[in-house]
């Protein structure tokens, strides 16, 4: 049997420890926690217990090779190809690999002996927060790596620094034990590089979600020091264009513990990180978790994005712009000024189709140029991502030189064409010039390089050429020499060139006086194969010229590549300037396609919405051909009066409380993102927090019952909501016993309007809260219309002024399927509990009369028997053979059944 690499240099059973695998426990011993990518070949193996891992995850054949004191070794590999696919599948399952290649020559490891080993060293550390390759990002997402720092237990001590290090995109932002959730939950980043004591710090004040265990790396306390972080920042930014001793110390050692685990992972090589901007929390509107998952900013509560306000509104055309609208929609923002800048520059967009659409068109050509630049700078790129930077600078002048032509352009748009307009032609015409039109992957397989750029390359092609031409003519002698027309000069990966002739015309070749010229390779069942000492020089001087080729291609691939890094931070602006632009003329595209409109922001404390629609219900709707049912919010208030109003919301479920009450929230959210919202008009002063809970869930999985995390809930947004936030609530207090429930809810709405005076929508079904607007004077009651139609509940999704006075559960109830048994005696019940809450019975008076209700069992079913007589009827008739006449009496028997069926 054939030796596997692994046998051949680790000694197939060996109770000592042979030098491989003496290096091979050296290099694991100082990557722990990492499943190591041993290179052997052409293949990455796996051994001991990261076999065992690996084959079970990736479903490959764990095999037994060799021994290690006395015991087995297991042995699992993936091939060099295919490595990416499955390193992408372990990270995915939240493994971390460490890949160790072999740095130098077999050859040269001969020298120094038969049995010494090749020298290997790990190249790269992959943990979901340190991705780079296109095929383990998502395009349209971004992956942050972050790092949370803690100076001491207190307010305001800890710092958290987040990058994406296929961007170069790095934050930092200062922050109190309460903030951290917030921006955790809004960053959502891949990884999370926690401290002990910052985490412990959290787990005592109840602030560490259980989520992010998952995505949690620990470090060591030294790797988030502000001490040590300094040299680390200062090679990291180099240059004047950020002072690392501006930040916060909190803010030094989260930035110095990403850039350190960045370096680390990255074995010396650095990731194009940009200098970071510090992002104040409070410059953005403060979403809790618990928030965002009810209302599914970016992800449903089943954590895919179809069905989510993000996939609602994305009609970005580039990857890069679909990034950063996830990002601000993520982070709406909190100043006037700001909002309405954005929304001048929508605004234009929207009113000038043509441009728009212009735009958008040009926008397609422009290709993902930050992640290209990144990967470039990890030497990771190829002549793909160079051609991508010329594409992108490309792009970005003919949109610039469109922009600049049209008359009145407001101040974002004007930055923007600025910015496109100041890209680097030079670059985009050499690149054009000097790389092909069909690109290879990688530099290393050359020939990407075009015909006429550089001279000295051209002669060796054409030498490589003439050569093959060489080849041609010399099969074409020996073929007249040999007089075998069937000879044939091959070349393989193996033998390289070589004469092949039918097995038949072999001997002959093996025979005087050919033999002096035909030196035999290789005989198989059909072929024999030799080489001449003429083909082997010939071969020599191919490879030759080859070699020469991919030497003077590589050396210009470095050139170019270095005249790109030079231009990082022009690029990296270049690429904000297009992710931009693209967002903006998409949000431009929503609002004038989908009839929205252009809300008035300012500070005061106004949320007046007319005609406002759920963004993502309505397209669903829609999409079943019905019509979404518009409705007004006003909820506006001032300061004279103690803050803004507060809706109690009632009606039957199913009515559409849910969707009215996140439709304003949602609206809130576009709007301070700087998108139109869908409404007739909508003004608001600015929401600098925004509450949302609806219903509540259990979280079994961490061990909080159902009433309890809605407790928790409530209690974040009754001591953190302010004046200026937007609190909207949905069914509190449904947990528990009626009476508890009811006198939490009560609670609540009372110290939402006297306390905290933010504007508010609270959806109910205890309907005894309604008469907390006799007392309140900013508390209002709305109710969702319903029309109730023989016998059965219609929705007419339209809010009203007023209070329902019942729920209509039970037809509701009806609509789902129950058993028609079930709902007439839920109808006994709820009768008798009615006419008895009128009165004054007890509850065990009520008990009582509940005791004497016929039981369960007993009750008949007629309107099963209804059913059965018209399912009977249909069976009967055959609608092909029926006359027009027929029919007409077929439908009046139907519903005299019914008919008859109901006077019984
Ligand atoms: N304004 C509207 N126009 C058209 N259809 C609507 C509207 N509002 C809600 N709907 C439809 O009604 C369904 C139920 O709405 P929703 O979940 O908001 O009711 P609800 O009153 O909150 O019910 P429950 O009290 O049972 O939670 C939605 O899924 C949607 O299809």
């Amino acid at each position: 049997m054939d030796q596997t690499p692994f046998e051949a240099e680790a000694g197939a059973v060996t109770a000592t420890l042979t030098p491989m695998m003496a290096q091979y426990f050296e290099i694991k011993s100082v990557n722990p926690g990492y499943l190591l990518f041993y290179r052997m070949g052409d293949f990455y193996e796996l051994f001991f217990e990261d076999a065992e891992i690996a084959s079970a995850a990736l479903g490959i054949v764990l095999t037994k090779r060799g021994k290690h004191l006395g015991e087995d070794i297991g042995m699992c590999g993936v091939p060099i190809h295919a490595a990416n696919d499955y390193l992408n599948k372990l990270i995915k399952l939240g493994h971390r690999v460490a890949i160790c290649e072999q740095v130098e020559d077999p050859a040269e490891a001969k020298k120094r002996g038969s049995k010494s080993v090749v020298k290997r060293e790990v190249v790269r550390l992959v943990t979901p927060g340190t991705l780079t390759e296109d095929d383990h990002l998502d395009a349209r997402s971004a992956n942050y790596l972050a790092a949370l720092a803690m100076v001491r237990h207190g307010d305001a001590d800890f710092a958290l620094a987040w990058a994406d290090i296929s961007t170069g995109e790095t934050f930092v932002s200062d922050l109190s034990a309460e903030q951290v959730q917030d921006e955790l939950a809004r960053i959502a980043p891949a990884e999370l590089l926690l401290p002990d004591a910052a985490r412990q710090a959290l787990v005592d004040r109840h602030l560490f979600a259980p989520a992010w265990a998952s995505i949690a790396t620990p470090i060591p306390a030294e790797a988030a020091s502000s001490e040590t972080a300094m040299p680390l920042l200062r090679a990291a930014f180099p240059g004047d264009r950020f002072d690392p001793s501006a930040l916060s110390r909190a803010g030094r050692a989260a930035l110095g513990a990403l850039v350190g685990y960045v370096g680390e992972s990255q074995k010396g090589r650095m990731a194009p990180l940009r200098p970071p901007q510090s992002n104040p929390a409070e410059t953005v509107m403060s979403i809790d978790a618990a928030t965002r998952a009810s209302l599914e900013i970016l992800l449903t509560q089943r954590g895919q994005t179809r069905g989510s306000l993000r996939q609602s509104i994305d009609l970005t055309v580039t990857a890069p712009g679909a990034r950063l609208l996830a990002t601000r929609l993520a982070a709406p923002l909190r100043q006037a000024a700001a909002v309405n800048e954005r929304l001048d520059a929508v605004s234009r967009l929207v009113d000038d189709t043509l441009l728009r659409g212009r735009l958008r068109q040009e926008l397609k050509s422009a290709p993902d140029l930050a992640r290209a630049l990144s990967r470039l700078a990890l030497e990771r790129g190829g002549p793909r991502d160079l051609a991508c930077i010329g594409k992108a600078v490309a792009a970005a002048l003919t949109i610039s030189a469109h922009l600049s032509r049209q008359p009145d352009l407001p101040p974002v748009l004007e930055r923007l064409t600025a910015t496109l307009g100041a890209a680097p032609q030079d670059l985009a015409s050499e690149f054009a010039s000097a790389l092909d039109d069909d690109l290879p992957l990688l530099a290393r397989d050359g020939g990407f390089l075009r015909a006429g750029y550089d001279g000295t390359l051209d002669e060796e092609r054409a030498l490589g050429r003439e050569t093959r031409a060489v080849v041609a003519a010399l099969q074409a002698r020996l073929m007249d020499e040999t007089d075998v027309r069937s000879l044939k000069i091959k070349h393989n990966g193996v033998l390289g060139f070589f004469v092949e002739v039918p097995a038949t015309h072999g001997q002959k070749l093996l025979e005087a006086p050919h033999r002096e010229t035909f030196i035999h390779r290789q005989t198989l069942a059909n072929a024999m194969r030799f080489t001449t000492t003429e083909l082997a020089e010939l071969e020599g001087r191919i490879a030759r010229a080859q070699d020469a080729a991919l030497e003077i291609e590589l050396a210009v691939f470095a050139r170019l590549r270095a005249q790109a890094l030079a231009r990082t931070a022009a690029l990296q602006g270049l690429a904000d300037a297009l992710a931009e632009l693209d967002v903006t003329a998409a949000l431009a595209e929503v609002s004038a396609t989908r009839g929205y409109c252009r809300p008035t922001i300012d500070d005061s404390l106004h949320f007046a919405i007319s005609g406002g629609r759920h963004p993502v219900v309505e397209l669903m709707v829609k999409a079943e051909g019905h019509s979404f049912v518009a409705n007004d919010a006003d909820l506006s208030g001032s300061e004279d009066i103690g803050g803004g109003s507060l809706w109690l919301v009632t009606g039957p479920n199913m009515g559409g409380k849910s969707t009215f009450l996140r439709q304003n929230a949602l609206i809130a959210i576009l709007a301070q993102m700087g998108c139109y919202v869908p409404a007739d008009s909508a003004h608001i002063g600015v929401v600098d927090r925004l509450f949302s809970r609806v219903g509540a869930s259990d979280d079994i999985a961490h061990g909080r019952s159902t009433f309890m995390v809605e407790m928790v809930e409530t209690a974040a947004i009754l001591n953190r909501a302010t004046r200026r936030s937007l609190v909207v609530l949905d069914e509190i207090g449904r947990g528990t016993a009626t009476f508890d429930g009811l006198s939490i809810a009560w609670a609540a709405v009372e110290a939402l309007h006297e306390t905290t005076g933010c504007r508010a929508l609270f959806a109910t079904h205890f309907h005894e809260l309604t008469s907390l607007a006799k007392t309140l004077s900013r508390v209002a009651n709305v109710t969702m219309k319903v029309r109730e139609w023989e016998g059965e509940v219609v929705f007419l999704h339209e809010v009203g002024p007023g209070a329902a006075d019942r729920s209509y559960g039970i037809q509701v109830a009806r609509l789902a399927g129950l058993p028609e048994p079930v709902i007439s005696r839920a109808k006994q019940v709820l009768d008798v509990l009615e006419q008895r809450s009128a009165g004054t019975a007890s509850s065990s008076q009520k008990a009582s009369v509940l005791d004497d209700l016929p039981l369960f069992a007993h009750q008949p079913a007629p309107a099963r028997k209804e059913k059965d007589a018209v399912y009977e009827a249909l069976d009967t008739l055959r609608p092909d053979e029926l006359t027009p006449r027929q029919a007409i009496d077929a439908l009046y028997q139907l519903k005299k059944i019914r008919d008859d069926a109901r006077r019984n």
